[in-house]
């Protein structure tokens, strides 16, 4: 075994990080601070973050094959031109919900951009249910919808070969993989994979390595867990010293290392005093395994 050892890499607390993408254009870690309404962006040369201030919450971060990003932003997807600071609407969701946000997203390996809504929290995982749905932005910048009643849609990611899609409403309490077709983007077969236990708490972020096991942020479960999708077994458990893991990605060399994000929205005075680094960005090395390229969006 390895062995692992994790570090607070930007501790400018973030209220919800989330979206965590490893940049190998820049060499840099994006992710996005949703109720602080900023993206950012880490290098791991100058040890410092910066950050694009946006005027509503702003939920994933993706590349596009283009240059530049891709953003969801309230119940909008748009593009983010970094040095530029500038934002331009692709197009709007959820027109017919009043209360409704993007929440994670991410792009599938044929270049679509996945992302799900969620109702605004009143405070953390406390919210009107069922009122998300999940969505595909295709590169012709048409929508499909995939399904609604979710309660708040969140990690995402696809098998090795493409062929299962993997999803987690948080409050289903549960890891699903869907059939998937990635000719059309088209998913089927909804089942679920992982229960997760109690102390393990509420699924969020996640993502795949190259074994084809998935990875997946446990919010108020203060870890990170591996999961064999095969088999439903848990594999392994890494404890941050931080309760609200959001979620997780590989990057930095050869895609060698784990990148978990948190969030500090939702802790009192005391509960932050005993986690100072809540709303952190966070370095896992000697995991021992390697994470998948993110896809860039082809729109
Ligand atoms: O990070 C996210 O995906 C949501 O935006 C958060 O609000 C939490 O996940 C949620 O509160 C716990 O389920
Ligand atoms: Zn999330």
């Amino acid at each position: 075994m390895s062995s692992v050892s994790i570090e607070c890499v930007a501790s400018e607390g973030c209220r919800i990080g989330e979206s965590p993408v490893w940049d190998e254009r820049e060499g840099a870690l994006l992710y996005v601070d949703i109720t602080g309404r900023k993206v950012c962006r880490w290098s791991p040369v100058t040890r410092q973050a910066q950050a694009i201030a946006l005027d509503a919450p702003v939920s994933s971060v993706a590349l596009r094959k283009s240059g530049d990003y891709v953003i969801t932003l309230g119940t909008r997807f748009a593009v983010l031109k970094w040095k530029e600071e500038l934002v331009t609407t692709i197009t709007q969701v959820d027109k017919d919900k009043a209360n409704t946000r993007f929440n994670d997203g991410k792009v599938d390996p044929a270049g679509r951009y996945f992302a799900g809504t969620m109702a605004e929290e009143i405070r953390p995982a406390v919210l009107e249910r069922r009122q998300g749905s999940l969505y595909t932005l295709f590169p012709d910048l048409s929508v499909v919808k995939h399904f609604d009643q979710v309660d708040i849609s969140n990690g995402l990611d696809w098998s090795l070969d493409h062929r299962t899609f993997f999803y987690i409403d948080s409050l289903s309490y549960s890891v699903d993989a869907f059939d998937y077709d990635l000719q059309t983007g088209k998913i089927g077969n909804r089942r679920s994979i992982y229960k997760l236990e109690k102390e393990e708490s509420i699924p969020d972020g996640m993502c795949i390595d190259t074994e084809g096991k998935l990875w997946v942020a446990c919010y108020d479960g203060g870890r990170v867990i591996r999961l064999d999708p095969e088999t439903g077994k848990r594999l392994q458990t890494v404890k941050l010293p931080v309760d609200k893991t959001t979620s997780c990605c590989f990057g930095g060399k050869d895609y060698s290392e784990m990148f978990v994000t948190s969030a500090s929205d939702g802790m009192d005075k005391e509960w932050l005093s005993r986690q100072p680094q809540a709303g952190g960005i966070f370095k896992i090395t000697g995991l021992g395994v390697k994470g998948v390229p993110p896809y860039p969006f082809a729109g």
